[in-house]
């Protein structure tokens, strides 16, 4: 299956994912990383990975859904069958959604559905619980509101800050992500009808 791949920054869940397609067995293919913002590190990840990239500035674009269909006219000539977002900071608008969905996925840093956002970090300290993690969701119109496919829980460690939480919690999201896009594309779990996970009935 032909993915692509939204980033916005250091691309390590775009790392994670291109370790992950080095194996024979798996059945995805990142055919285009594309970034909001030039000259960040996850764009080098991709090109070392021999990937295409494409910049799309959108403060080049009027409106967010003239930004919006520009990806996906360049995400219709890659031929792109699922789209990742991995660290992509840009809300998309609703038609860009329908259009995607239960064929875009997300990767946030809390478990869902607490601590919604862009600092979810920040909120698990301040909320003091012992535990967060990250959440691989289906996206939908309504921030971080999709059906959850994968959660990985990770500890809050005493004198835990905004810093060492992200470090722990991404390295729980380089297993859930790559996790998460194999059941999708193997066709084990899809989006259903009613906006719920649907898992592919067994035999
Ligand atoms: N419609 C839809 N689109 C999304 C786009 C990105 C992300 C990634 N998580 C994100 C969650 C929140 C933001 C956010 O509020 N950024 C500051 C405003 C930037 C802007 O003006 O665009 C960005 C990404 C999730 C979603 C989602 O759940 N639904
Ligand atoms: N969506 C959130 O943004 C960050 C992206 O990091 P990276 O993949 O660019 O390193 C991750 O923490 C992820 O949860």
């Amino acid at each position: 299956m032909r993915v692509g791949v939204l980033i916005s920054g250091t691309g390590t869940n775009l790392q994670a994912i291109i370790e992950h397609t080095k194996d024979p067995t798996c059945c995805v293919e990142i055919a285009i990383v594309i970034s909001n913002k030039t000259g960040v590190e996850g764009l080098k990840k991709a090109t070392r990975a021999g990937i295409p990239t494409r910049v799309i500035d959108h403060k080049l674009y009027g409106s967010r859904s003239e930004f919006d269909s520009t990806v996906d006219q360049v995400l219709q000539e890659f031929a792109v069958e699922m789209v990742c977002l991995a660290g992509f900071m840009r809300i998309l608008s609703g038609p860009f959604v329908k259009k995607w969905n239960g064929k875009l996925l997300n990767i946030h840093p809390s478990l869902l559905p607490s601590f919604k956002g862009v600092n979810a970090h920040k909120q698990v300290l301040q909320a003091g619980v012992r535990v967060t993690g990250c959440s691989v969701h289906f996206v939908a119109e309504e921030i971080d509101a999709g059906a959850i496919i994968v959660q990985k829980v990770v500890p809050v460690l005493v004198g835990d800050s905004e810093e060492s939480l992200c470090e722990r919690v991404k390295e729980a999201e380089h297993v859930a992500y790559p996790a998460a896009l194999h059941l999708v594309a193997s066709g084990a779990i899809r989006l259903g009808e009613d906006g719920k996970i649907c898992w592919k009935e067994q035999k």
